[in-house]
Parts: C-alpha cells; structure tokens; sequence
C-alpha cells in the first residue's frame, strides 16, 4: 500500500491571504517549503539567490503580518523578491525567472500587482516608499508602506536623502534595513562599521533572550501607545536613525518567526512617523554551499542543488572584463599614477584583480555611483589618473557628476564602461543601451568601442595617454571573440578608425562588438553578388569624419551598426552627413540600433535579433536599403 503523497503547505497558498490563518507552526514549516522552493527553482534557472534565501523568513512575516497589495511591499533592487514572488500568485511561474517570456528576475510593476514599485539598481526603495506614503496621505486612505533595503544599499546617496526627507516629513512608513553584512562583495565603509557595531552589542544579545522570552504577540488588539511601549524593549536608542528622525528598533534576529512576527504587528500599529527596523539576517541562509561561499551565491549559474556545484560557463575566449583588467594591470605596473575605482562591482568589473595586486590603489567606495565619479574627478585634478569602471546601466546615476564635474572640468577621468549593450537575463533595467548618446552629447569627451578583446586592450592603452580631457571605452557583457592579444598594446589615434574589409556598393560602419555580426552580414551580401565594405569607427566622438566621408562618397549605402539606443553613434553619423549635404547626392543612410523599447530579458543574441543586430537583419536592411530588388526577394533572403 502505498503512502499518501505528503501535501506541501506551500501549494495551499495561492496569495498572501492565504496566510493569515496559519498558526506559527505553520508558516515555520512554510519557510522549510519556501527555501526548498527557492532553491530549486533556481538550480533550474540560475539567478540571485543568496538574497532571496536570507529574507525567506522576513518574506513570510511581512506577508502574514501586512495586508498586500493595499499595504506597499517595496523590494530595494529586486533581487531577492523570488520568494515574494511565489507566495504572490507567481509559483507556477517561477521555474521561468529570468528567461525570456518568463518572469522578471527583479519587482516589476507590470507583473503584478503586489510588486507596487520596480526595481532591480540600488537605493531607491525608501524614496519611493516616502512617495507612496505621502500620496496615501493626500488621498486619506490608511494603508501601510513597508521598504525592505540591504545594508549594502544603505551606502548610496539617495537612501540619505529619503531619509533625511522621511525623517522630517514625519509621514507613517516602514522601513526595514536588511542588514546580512554583505553587499555583492563584503560590504565596504564607514556605515557598514556601524551597522556592525549596533549588532554586535551587548544589547543585541539581550534583546535575543527578551525576545525568546515573548510567549505571545502583543499588540494584534493593541493600540499605538502599547505598539510603542513594547517596541521600547527592542529599541536601543541613541542611533543615527533616531537622530534622523526615525523610530529605531532592533536590531532582531530576521530569521526566527517568533520575533518577527509580534514585532512587526508592532510597527504595524505605530503612528509615530518613520520606523526603521534593523533585522540580522545571513545571505544564503538554510542552503550550505551559499553560506560557505565567498559571495553567498549572490548571483548564480544552474546548479546541481545536492553538490551546489554550478554550472560550468563552455569555455572560450577569455571574458572582456578580465581582458580589462589584466590590460589595466599591466599599464599600472609602469604608471603609479594608475588608480582604479568600482562602486560595489569589484568582482563584477575585474576591480578585484587589480585589488589584489595594487591594494592602495583600488577604492571600492560602495554603491554610491555618483561619488565615485566626483571621487575620480578630484583624484584626476590632483593629477592622478584614474579608471573608474563601472557598468554601463550604473553610470547612469551618476551622470550629472559626469557631465558637472569631470566634462565641464575636462578632467582626465577615465570610464571603464562594462556591460555595454544587452546583457541577457538582467532584462531592461541592466542593459547597457544609452551611454553612446549620453556621453557622446558632452563637448571634448573622448568616447570608444571595442570591438573585440584585441581592440580593449588598445584602448585601455589609449586611454592611459589621454590625460588632458576625460575618456570613455565601452565594451561587452561576456567573452571575446578569441582573437590573439596584442604582445604590447599600441595606443590608437584618436578619432580615427579602420577599414577591416574593402568593398564598393554597400557600406558598413560598426561601433563596438558588432562588427563580427558586420563580417559575417557582408559575407552573406557577397554571397549575393553585392560588394561590402566594413569599418569599424572605433570612436563615436571625436568621429572619424573623413572615413564617414568616404564610405558615403564611395557607397550606394551606408548602414551605420552599434549596440546602443537611438541618438548613438548613427545619429552622430547622421549630423555629420547633414552637416556636409552628404545627402544631396543621393547617398541611401540607415542607422540600426536597439529598438526605441524597453526589450524583456532572453538570451542576448535572441534579443539582439529581436533588435535587428544580427548579421541576417543587417545584410536584409543592407539590401532594404539598395532598392534593387522587390519584395519578396528580400523576404526570401531574410527567411534563408
Ligand atoms: C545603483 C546600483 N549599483 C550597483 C548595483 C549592483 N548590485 C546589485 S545587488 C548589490 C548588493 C546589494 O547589497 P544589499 O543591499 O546589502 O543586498 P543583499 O544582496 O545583501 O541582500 C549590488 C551592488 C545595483 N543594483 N544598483
Ligand atoms: C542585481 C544586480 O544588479 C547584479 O547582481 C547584477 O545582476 C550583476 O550582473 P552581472 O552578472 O552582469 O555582473
Ligand atoms: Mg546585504
């Protein structure tokens, strides 16, 4: 006789109000399931799963314990809502996180309605929680706000500015500092000291047997006097945030439900303006691989859930981030004047090579984008040179420092900008799409594209030389295309760039790692009996001008390719050939780019046909664009 198959609890809870009769047993057991699920999910899909591991508990409580959708749930950065995301009516769907048609790896709003505000950067959640309570407000409704932020968030500027507005503006939110000590990387800086000290106090490991020795929530029939009067006990007083204005409680241990839960009823009730809960939680919680990991299994490949050994990338050319950082390596080991700078992404940018060999020289600042630059700018007019490499998407944040004080200044800070371009299963809010068009706008900046790792290596050379105005060289998420390095890398001359393949109909210009697609393309157009030039422009500013002449003197076409949205290279193109009447003789000009949308994740050279950046797309635009044939002959090239 067989046993009855044993029922999961999980698979009774299709929303959160599924949990609001379960005993405290119960949702004990909910958290085994909910971790166990996470996990393999995620084996499944690879993803961030350190995160989402050590808020399981915390999850489950602020779902038990609030009433979503009406109350504000806000995730800072997104990355660890997976088990969120599962007891909001997304489970069925989990097992397609992060693929393309599944479901975003981050919040996103138009996902579902228990994700009020996206995210997936950093430091936003406490603005946006402070937005969302002051509207409540305004509309007199009574719900609750609840932010969730990371101690490695806590390091950037716009959480100091939510709170010191919060703490002034008084409005009821929740916020609860999910502090794990760990950002990415180990945290880094001086609030990262204080968070440590509050948790490591005498008071802390008090407030442990206080809280153990609570039989019974107080404050499910209680008022927001006896809320605060219990919260007393827990409230250590004389923090930072209470000098900002904020009620301060903790720090609790995040992973025992019997703290959790009566102390979060708690500040549900409280009507005292901004609360800060500061909840101790370990990234990767309850799965022994992540915990013993270096990084807690932050972000991961598939895995094998029992070794939680992971997936092995298939080998290849080496990777653009590490040809980075051995190209800036080898220039800091003649220049001392070489520094290096990452804003939290010391793995992720190869900074942690260049640490490990230069310790003094490599500041990881935290993430805190728009400090780093200005940090890169003082350091520059100090007459260092520094290399502040940071993600395309990242820089975004940063951009007035950028434009304010290194352009204006024409300062030599040098951007090392990874992650151009689409990146894959990150989705919309980590690709790479606008720093051509952003950084090309500003007078006297240089801006570069490496087309393969040979190409990166040159221009970090190139880079180094450039030290009377500010520098930019953007270059891919993933590995090169295996061609050899240079033995000694040669600076290039600016704004100039080179034919890699002479033609005479159709021309080809590429900006950045698309030229293989262009190589490619224009074998498949000679295929067809049409001749093709390709060129790579290198630079986007200053433009090589007298190359564009030519390709468009000597041209039918001229397609200009790029990894990047509109109002990039091609357009600099395009003002160019306006400028020069180029087109009153007829000359035929497209600019292909990222289309003007925000594309969902899938795998990148799926998105990147999605855009029209693959070698088919450009040679079917290439032949679009000579007008020789009908119609059907193009279809029938592009179906081929
Ligand atoms: C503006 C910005 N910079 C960098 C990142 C990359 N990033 C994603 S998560 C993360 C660490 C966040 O640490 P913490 O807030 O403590 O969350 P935890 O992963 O520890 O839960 C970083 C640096 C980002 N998402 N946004
Ligand atoms: C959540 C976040 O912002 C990072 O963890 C990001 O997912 C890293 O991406 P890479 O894998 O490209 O470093
Ligand atoms: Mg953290």
């Amino acid at each position: 006789m067989s046993l009855p198959a044993k029922t999961r609890l999980l698979d009774t809870i299709n929303t959160p109000a599924d949990l609001k009769s379960r005993s405290r047993e119960d949702l004990k057991q909910l958290a085994d399931e909910l971790r166990a699920e996470v996990i393999d999910a995620v084996s499944g899909t690879g993803g961030h799963l350190g995160a989402g591991l050590g808020v399981v508990e915390l999850t489950l409580a602020i779902h038990a314990i609030f009433d979503t959708p009406s109350d504000k749930l806000i995730f800072d950065v997104g990355h660890q809502c997976y088990p969120h995301k599962i007891l909001t009516g997304r489970k069925d769907r989990i097992r397609t996180l992060r693929q393309g048609g599944g479901l975003s790896g981050f919040t996103k709003r138009d996902e579902s309605e228990y994700d009020p505000f996206g995210a997936a950067h950093a430091s936003t959640s406490i603005s946006a929680g402070l937005g969302f309570a002051k509207s409540r407000d305004l509309q007199e409704r009574d719900n609750k706000v609840v932010c969730v932020i990371g101690d490695g968030a806590m390091s950037a500027g716009m959480a100091y500015e939510a709170m010191n507005n919060a703490g002034s503006d008084l409005s009821d939110m929740l916020v609860i500092l999910n502090d794990n000590d760990m950002s990415i990387a180990p945290p880094v800086g001086a609030m990262s000291h204080y968070l440590s000290k509050l948790v490591s106090s005498r008071s802390y490991r008090g407030l442990r047997k206080f809280a153990k020795s609570i039989a019974k929530p107080i404050g499910l029939e209680s008022q927001a006097r006896k809320a605060e009067e219990y919260l007393r006990g827990f409230a250590m007083g004389g923090t930072m945030f209470e000098e900002l204005g904020f009620y301060y409680v903790g720090p609790i241990d995040g992973h025992d439900l019997d703290v959790l839960l009566p102390v979060l009823e708690n500040c549900k009730a409280m009507e005292t303006g901004p609360v800060l809960l500061h909840v101790v939680t370990q990234k990767g919680k309850g799965y022994e691989p992540a915990e013993n990991s270096a990084d807690k299994y932050h972000g991961v490949a598939k895995f094998n859930v029992v070794t939680g050994e992971q997936q092995k990338s298939a080998g290849g050319p080496p990777a653009y981030t590490k040809v980075f950082a051995k190209a800036l390596i080898e220039e800091a080991r003649r220049d001392a004047k070489i520094v290096g700078i990452t804003a939290a992404m010391p793995g992720g940018t190869g900074m942690d090579l260049f640490e490990q060999e230069f310790p003094e020289r490599m500041f990881d600042v935290g993430i805190a984008e728009q400090h780093a630059v200005t940090f890169a700018a003082g350091l520059a007019a100090d007459g260092m040179k520094p290399f502040a490499a940071i993600y395309s998407t990242f820089l975004q944040r940063g951009y007035d420092q950028v434009v304010h004080d290194v352009a204006i200044q024409r300062l030599p800070v040098r951007f090392a900008i990874d992650r151009a371009g689409l990146v894959g299963a990150d989705g919309p809010t980590h690709a790479g799409s606008f720093d051509i068009g952003f950084l090309g706008a500003l007078p006297g900046m240089v801006c570069m594209a490496a087309a393969d790792e040979a190409e990166l290596v040159n221009m970090v050379r190139t880079a180094v030389e450039i030290d009377d105005r500010p520098s930019a060289f953007r270059y891919p998420r993933g590995n090169g295309v295996g061609i050899e390095l240079p033995a000694q890398p040669t600076a290039l001359e600016i704004g100039k760039g080179r034919i890699v393949r002479e033609g005479s109909t159709i021309a080809l210009l590429s900006f950045g790692a698309r030229l293989q697609e262009c190589r490619k393309a224009a074998e498949m157009l000679a295929a067809q009996g049409l001749s093709c030039t390709v060129a790579d422009a290198r630079f986007a500013k200053p433009l090589d001008e007298e190359l564009v002449n030519r390709l468009a003197r000597d041209h039918e076409v001229l397609l200009t390719v790029e990894e990047g949205s509109r109002g990039g290279f091609g357009a600099f193109v395009l003002h160019h050939l306006a400028e020069t009447n180029a087109f009153d003789n007829g000359l035929k000009v497209r600019t292909l780019h990222l289309p003007d949308i925000f594309q969902d994740q899938d795998k990148p050279e799926i998105m990147y046909a999605q855009a029209g950046l693959d070698a088919q797309s450009i040679a079917t635009r290439a032949i679009d664009a000579l007008g020789r044939g009908d119609m059907r002959e193009i279809e029938r090239f592009a179906s081929a």
